[in-house]
């Protein structure tokens, strides 16, 4: 029970981080007439625009993000990104506040090493072998370990920012610059894992909610670089694969506990499925559930934080998702190319009204629904070339 925004009864939502995905949850809670405040390290980012208040503060930043929280005293603290100084909310948690899913597993995968120790070692789950460095010298041991071709990514870092393959020891001098300069984070501590070659790779949607844990059916997608470029759903696994998958994502979403979505990261080989990692809360590869499910990953996140029943999952039909990434730098730039895109049957675009783009920033996404997952991708696909971020003449 609660009230309208802006009353005394309203319930308040904070966001810390206010990029696209956090967008989506304002846009949900609001449907539930939640009061919200979004919070990021830049003005105008996507879901400041559309909650009620908004605060600008470099959220790893532990005194200037408790004064925000401490001002506000939201009912919910809903982390939307790994950067955070997660510790500080341990505290909180600790004095009465909720933080979503709980501050322990804001504390665990804000970080690779958290998250893939508690996975591997005490979990038992399979994943990809690995080892830690954090020097120039210790990156070349861990390497011998772990062999070749590997991944090497700073521990704390998202999009596929600051990681690269490393496939003979001449690249060891490029990964390493990589990692300590292009990550969210400078001159971090990384991680460096077996190069798995996977057949495929999914995301499985988990939501723990009052009345149990969902699965939303496979998520498929491709990443280049790191970074998502397109995701699908349903994606084809075989009777096996599908209960491995849901039971590895069972197991970790029980171990970190409390309510909301989480995105369980998988990559399946023709034997194995690996735990590659999680996010607790909406992914960017389940964007693709705005197209697809009668409730998206956002609808369904919110209901589960506001401790709200989740009866069933309904996949409406078959869809794919495609990212529209800036190949130009400007704090001016346009779209063009809408109308063409939007000539194609079932399809959706989503602007996220970045106010700047960088190359390579993802500023919008193509939705589209079709009669099997491979023609919703060639729809989404041939929506997304007809769009394009230009500069302002
Ligand atoms: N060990 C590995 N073997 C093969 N491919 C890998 C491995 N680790 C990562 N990748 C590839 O790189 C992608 C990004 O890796 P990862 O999910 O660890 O990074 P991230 O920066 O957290 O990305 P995001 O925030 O988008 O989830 C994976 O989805 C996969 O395509
Ligand atoms: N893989 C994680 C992910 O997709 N996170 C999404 O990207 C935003 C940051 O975008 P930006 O770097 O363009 O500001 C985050 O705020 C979140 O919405
Ligand atoms: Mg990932």
């Amino acid at each position: 029970m609660y009230g309208p925004p802006s009353h005394p009864h309203a319930k308040r939502l904070m966001i810390l981080g206010a990029g696209e995905l956090g967008k989506e949850v304002i846009l949900e809670a609001q449907r539930l007439g939640v009061e919200t405040i979004a919070v990021d390290r830049y003005a105008n980012a996507p879901a400041m625009q559309v909650a009620h208040r908004a605060y600008i503060v470099d959220m790893r930043d532990a005194d200037a993000l408790r004064n925000v929280i401490e001002n506000e005293q939201p009912h919910l603290i809903v982390p939307e990104i790994e950067a955070i100084a997660t510790e500080m909310l341990l505290d909180l948690e600790a004095r009465g506040f909720t933080v979503i899913p709980n501050a322990r597993a804001t504390n665990l995968t804000m970080d690779r090493e958290g998250i893939r120790r508690l996975a591997a070692e005490q979990l038992h789950l399979p994943t990809a072998n690995y080892q830690f460095a954090d020097t120039r010298a210790e990156l070349e041991q861990a390497i011998a370990k772990v062999g070749l071709p590997c991944v090497v990514k700073p521990v704390m870092s998202s999009s596929g920012k600051g990681q690269s393959v490393c496939r003979t020891l001449a690249d060891v001098d490029k990964v390493w610059e990589t990692a300590q300069t292009a990550g969210r984070v400078q001159g971090q501590r990384v991680i460096v894992e077996a190069f798995i070659q996977f057949e495929s790779e999914i995301t499985v949607l988990t939501v723990r909610s009052v009345n149990g844990t969902h699965f939303c059916p496979a998520i498929g997608h491709r990443q280049e670089n790191g970074d998502y470029i397109e995701s699908w759903q349903p994606h084809p696994l075989t009777a096996v694969q599908w209960e491995k998958s849901k039971e590895i994502a069972r197991t970790i979403t029980d171990e970190l506990g409390g309510y909301g979505l989480f995105g369980v990261e998988l990559f399946i080989t023709a034997d194995t499925v690996y735990f590659s990692e999680i996010s607790p809360r909406p992914h960017d590869t389940g964007m693709v559930t705005m197209a697809t499910q009668a409730q998206s990953e956002f609808a369904l996140h919110v209901r589960a934080i506001l401790g709200l029943p989740i009866p069933e999952i309904t996949l409406l039909g078959p869809g794919a998702s495609h990212a529209i990434k800036s190949p130009i730098a400007s704090n001016n730039y346009q779209v063009d190319g809408l109308a063409a895109a939007l000539t194609i049957p079932g399809t959706d675009v989503r602007l996220f009204g970045k106010p700047e783009a960088t190359v390579g920033r993802r500023l919008a996404v193509v939705l589209s629904r079709a009669a099997t997952p491979d023609a919703a991708r060639e729809h989404a696909a041939s929506a997304a070339s007809e769009i394009r971020i230009v500069p302002s003449v």
